[in-house]
């Protein structure tokens, strides 16, 4: 579903931030990307979404090779990954509702067949009383919460969460990550960039790829 052969990122004219990192992502697979803060966790995730290019090696996704793709292919591929940003990227002028049902909008579903799946997914995310405020009025854990749902919504074939859980509490973490188990358990790949080493520990079964110093440790 997705592999890295010997994959190279440098910004500009600094050192390599990633080096050789070499790994593969199995479909249905559950893994936590972590490692200290800079060490890239959100630059492999840009790379796998393929909003940047690796300065060497090779990226595929889906069985394509990333350099060989056109830009309404790599649009077409990105519908069918999930994304959780670390900074939300929720749109203003939409409700919340309206955020999470987005991706099922741009996969043509008719608003009648998904109006109580979104609504349900926002409860459950306490976000239930929420639905129609403009994302400008969410705190900072709610903006994060709708974000998780919009990125789950669509029950995507991979799913990449940035620091998921970085502006909530603990209970509701944990309500996170069942709800991220569940996705995987119904089909999706996930891959989850975190610090948390308490969320980790909540799922032992998970894979851990560690980033340190520019190389890939993983740990199955
Ligand atoms: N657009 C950019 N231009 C130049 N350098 C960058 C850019 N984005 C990231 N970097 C550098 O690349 C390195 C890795 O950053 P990245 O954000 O991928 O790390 P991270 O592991 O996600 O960190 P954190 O846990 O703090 O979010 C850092 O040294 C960072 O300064």
């Amino acid at each position: 579903m997705l592999s890295f052969e010997n994959v190279g990122l440098r910004y500009g004219v600094g050192p390599e931030t990633l080096r050789d990192v070499s790994f593969s992502v199995a479909p249905r697979s559950f893994q936590f990307l972590t490692g200290p803060s800079g060490a890239g966790k959100t630059s492999l995730m840009r790379l796998i979404i393929m909003a940047l290019k690796p300065t060497r090696g090779l990226i595929s996704v889906f069985g394509r090779d990333t350099a060989t793709l056109a830009k309404d292919e790599i649009t077409e591929m990105r519908r069918q990954i999930g994304v959780v940003f670390q900074d939300f990227r929720l749109l203003d002028h939409l409700t919340v509702y309206e955020n999470v049902a987005l991706p099922l909008r741009v996969l043509g579903r008719e608003e009648a067949s998904y109006r109580a799946e979104v609504s349900e997914l926002l409860k459950w995310v306490g976000l239930g009383e929420r639905r129609h405020c403009a994302p400008s009025v969410l705190s900072g854990g709610e903006k994060q919460r709708a974000s998780i749902a919009r990125a789950l919504i669509s029950q995507p074939r991979l799913l990449l969460a940035d620091e998921p859980t970085g502006n909530v509490d603990p209970t509701l973490a944990r309500r996170i990550l069942r709800l991220f188990v569940e996705l995987h358990k119904s089909g999706t790949a996930v891959i989850i960039a975190t610090h948390d080493l308490s969320l980790m520990d909540q799922y032992e079964e998970a894979r851990r790829l560690v980033l340190a110093d520019g190389r890939l440790h993983i740990f199955e």
